[in-house]
């Protein structure tokens, strides 16, 4: 569900037709939906609120402040994956007590930030980082929180470069080895071992891969009760999969937790989530215009004015954007976004961007209604990991992005400017 509709014959999100922000800000620019992020972060908590989880909002999915401020104050906490992400979680007002800081590649200036602002817990991915977090917390005469990330081997079917929670994977600790883990580091004087993270990847489609990933740490947990280790928390991680194409492709939360509330309800330890693309990814459209179309051999290409420099997932996980016009004609003002309908007197188009590389797309071999040059486009389910992704490749500056509440909005990132490509140059 999201907050995206045609009416009178064009797109809204919300109250405001996309067409005057387009007008207004220019293209290309990102647009959320306030009222769609809620529904997601509050259709999160709702569904697993028997266990009374923690949710930690994943920043990298989209950071902007606005949209972290937003949540935070809904009372959503925040995994961050950065020193740039924990600042960020800060200046929305996030509280460290609901923060948590996961990553195989901690520093020590992010770790001693980590610590000085309290968060709740690091999520631990190997022998050698739990040694330094345990050193830098006695330097610092502070103790540390943590969880040890543990890969259950599962395969949550998704994206080869996206799967984290298959043996081989960068990623945690294999399941088999965290016993021998938590008893070597029984003792640790500065840092507090109390928790069990598991992150098995994104986007995940079924619920089966979380239940035998669930099913495992579930007895891992026993097994370190009985050696008398007190696991207080369990962090299930995010990963949790939305509609890109047809509005029934991916399972609601509530079919997730159906499946995992029963295995964890009245277990002694509490729960942890850390959705990113569930709660953002609906709750953003990219808009862009068409500047030419033009033939190539067997090809039609629709050239727009954003390009895999401002979303790169097309290109880079051959993921599919529904693409649609933001003013259809009549024939082509379907109620809902279904990828698997065809449009009517269409064509089958490359929609393509301006920069100097043939990955460059947002849709290949698509069928779309005809359009010509100054027609806006929307790319649907662009919130996660779409401005998070974004760069400055070709020397195109980001773009902006504009949060809608209700029929008004603001620009909450402006564009930038040729003088911001430069600016931290120094000559
Ligand atoms: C450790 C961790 N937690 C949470 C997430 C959030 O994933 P998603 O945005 O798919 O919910 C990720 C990214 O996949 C991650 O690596
Ligand atoms: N960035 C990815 C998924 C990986 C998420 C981070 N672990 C995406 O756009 O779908």
């Amino acid at each position: 569900m999201d907050f995206f509709n045609y009416k009178n014959g064009e797109l809204f999100c919300e109250g405001v037709p996309a067409a005057k922000i387009a007008a207004e800000v220019g293209t290309a620019c990102y647009v959320y939906s306030k009222a769609t992020l809620l529904h997601h972060y509050r259709q999160v908590a709702d569904s697993f609120k028997e266990l009374n989880p923690t949710v930690c909002y994943s920043v990298k999915s989209n950071g902007n402040i606005n949209l972290c401020k937003v949540l935070a104050e809904a009372g959503c906490g925040f995994d961050v994956t950065s020193g740039g992400e924990l600042f960020r979680a800060l200046a929305a007002g996030g509280d460290p007590k609901k923060m948590i800081y996961a990553g195989v590649g901690k520093t020590d200036d992010e770790i001693r930030d980590a610590i000085n602002v309290g968060i709740a817990a690091f999520n631990i991915e190997s022998e050698a980082e739990i040694e330094n977090i345990d050193r830098i917390a006695g330097e610092m005469g502070k103790k540390a929180i943590g969880a040890l990330r543990v890969n259950p081997d599962v395969d949550a079917k998704t994206h080869a470069k996206t799967t984290t929670g298959r043996k081989g994977n960068k990623f945690g600790v294999d399941i088999d080895r965290a016993e021998t883990f938590f008893e070597t580091y029984r003792n640790l004087k500065n840092l507090h071992v109390g928790g069990i993270h598991i992150h098995i990847g994104s986007p995940v489609y079924e619920v089966q891969p979380y239940i035998d990933a669930v099913a495992k740490v579930i007895e891992l947990i026993d097994t370190l009760t009985g050696r008398g280790h007190k696991i207080e928390w369990l962090d299930l991680g995010g990963g949790f999969a939305v509609n890109y194409k047809t509005p029934d492709q991916a399972l609601p939360v509530t079919e997730h937790a159906k499946a995992l509330v029963p295995m964890l309800k009245g277990k002694p330890y509490k729960i942890a989530l850390e959705p990113g693309r569930y709660i953002s990814g609906n709750s953003g459209i990219l808009l862009t215009k068409v500047l030419y179309r033009k033939v190539s051999g067997p090809k039609n290409f629709v050239i727009v004015d954003a390009g895999m420099n401002d979303l790169i997932r097309p290109t880079l996980y051959e993921s599919y954007h529904h693409v649609w016009p933001v003013k259809p004609d009549a024939k082509n003002l379907f109620p809902d976004r279904n990828a698997d309908r065809l449009p009517v007197d269409g064509e089958v188009v490359d929609v393509v961007g301006p920069i100097c590389e043939s990955g460059d797309y947002l849709a290949k071999d698509r069928s779309l209604p005809k359009t010509q040059r100054g027609d806006l486009l929307a790319v649907f389910t662009a919130g996660a990991y779409g401005f998070a992704m974004s760069s400055n490749y070709n020397n195109r500056p980001r773009i902006a992005e504009v949060l809608v509440d209700g029929s008004t909005y603001k620009i909450i990132r402006r564009r930038e400017t040729y003088e911001d490509l430069v600016a931290a140059e120094r000559i």
